[in-house]
């Protein structure tokens, strides 16, 4: 095994990203080395490139950037059990501490002192990356790492399209982002009658109608409410899911709902967001979810036995693979364009 690597880092508190060679790490009690078979980029990695408000509070460079990820194991460190080399990973990114108050009834997703695998540590974007052996989740050999490098979105996407049932009921995703296209495609698989997709980007409602979306709608150019309520006798979706994290996308979304419908909310809003929850909320008897992260571990094996079924229409929304990192700038620029579904890099370029 080589004993440098090249990695993605954030190494200045400002705009952008290097490319650099270092030492390939050691893994340390509790710890596994993998060799990175895939890696995929996410909207906080982006607005970590970005250097947005938020990243400057939680960001300390030097780190190396990226969480999402597929690879091998080749190295276990001390205290390690139930993880061996040539065991084939992927990383749930919510490090928990297993001791407060939400840990200790279930609810792992919450954890009072998660940290961020990638965000609060070096993260994945790198031919070797280290990973907390206790958020290592072993993959079937025989899913593609391409596709489980995506798993941890995807758990994101499984929460909030499933929180409750969507068998025969009719779906309005608004929002078409990586989030929004993977939130379609397990919508579809799930068995839902009909998914409306609101987006205003035409690259990504082409891409939605080619992951499965039935219908598409311009919500800057059309009526989103009267579309969805002429789809649906009238009577508004069953589900409303928010992917998009656009105040005006949740109220007509909320609009669009029918009366005593399901809602879950996904997308992070810019600012604080007013409402007439009177009207939109309360004397619709809605039920509203809001969703972070995957539930631990439930999530992942629901995710891990749809990607086995092959039911989920994964193609089309990577629409972006690079061999190496070189051109790790131009992926980040055309995803800030909005240009892309998942970018996906495979490290190695043999
Ligand atoms: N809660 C969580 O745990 C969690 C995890 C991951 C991502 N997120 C959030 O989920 C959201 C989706 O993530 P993403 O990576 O797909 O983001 P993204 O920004 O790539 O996608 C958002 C999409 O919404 C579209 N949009 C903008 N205004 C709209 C409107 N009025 N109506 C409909 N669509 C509109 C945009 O064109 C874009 O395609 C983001 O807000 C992200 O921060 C939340
Ligand atoms: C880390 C963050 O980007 C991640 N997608 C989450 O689910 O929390
Ligand atoms: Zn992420
Ligand atoms: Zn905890």
């Amino acid at each position: 095994m080589a004993d440098k690597m090249v990695a993605i880092m954030k190494t200045k508190p400002a705009y952008g990203a290097e490319l650099v060679e270092i030492d390939v790490p050691k893994p340390k009690e509790g710890e596994v080395l993998i060799k990175v078979l895939a890696t995929s980029i996410c909207g906080t990695d982006l607005h970590i490139y970005e250097w947005n408000e938020w990243a400057q509070t939680r960001i300390k460079p030097p780190q190396i950037m990226g969480h999402e990820v597929a690879g091998e194991v080749i190295e276990v460190g001390p205290g390690v059990e139930d993880i061996q080399v040539g065991d084939y990973i992927s990383a749930e990114t919510h490090i928990v501490c297993g001791k407060c108050y939400q840990c200790k009834t279930g609810n792992y997703h919450v954890c009072q002192n998660t940290k961020i695998f990638g965000v609060d540590s070096d993260g994945v974007f790198a031919e070797y990356a280290i990973v907390p052996a206790q958020n290592a989740w072993k993959n079937p050999k025989n899913i593609p790492p391409e596709y489980a490098t995506l798993q941890e979105p995807l758990g994101n996407a499984v929460d909030t399209v499933l929180a409750e049932p969507v068998t025969g009921k009719t779906v309005l995703i608004t929002g078409a982002g990586p989030l929004g296209l993977l939130g379609i495609t397990v919508a579809k698989a799930a068995g839902a009658s009909l998914v409306i997709v609101s987006e205003p980007s035409d690259f990504r409602r082409e891409l939605a109608k080619k992951v499965g979306a039935d219908v598409v709608i311009n919500p800057f150019e059309e009526d989103v409410v009267k579309e969805v309520r002429d789809l649906t006798d009238g009577n508004g979706v069953d589900v409303f899911l928010e992917f998009s994290g656009a105040p005006k996308a949740l109220e007509q979304g909320l609009q669009a709902v029918t009366p005593a419908g399901r809602v879950s909310l996904l997308g992070l809003f810019p600012r604080n967001v007013s409402l007439d929850f009177n009207n939109l909320i309360i004397f619709k008897s809605l039920t509203v979810y809001g969703i972070t992260g995957r539930h631990l571990w439930q999530t992942w094996y629901t995710v891990s036995k749809l990607l086995q079924s092959g039911k989920l229409n994964l193609d089309p929304i990577i629409t972006h693979k690079y061999k190496g990192f070189d051109k790790f700038e131009e992926a980040f620029e055309l995803m800030r364009a909005g240009k892309t579904g998942k970018v996906v890099f495979f490290p190695h370029k043999k």
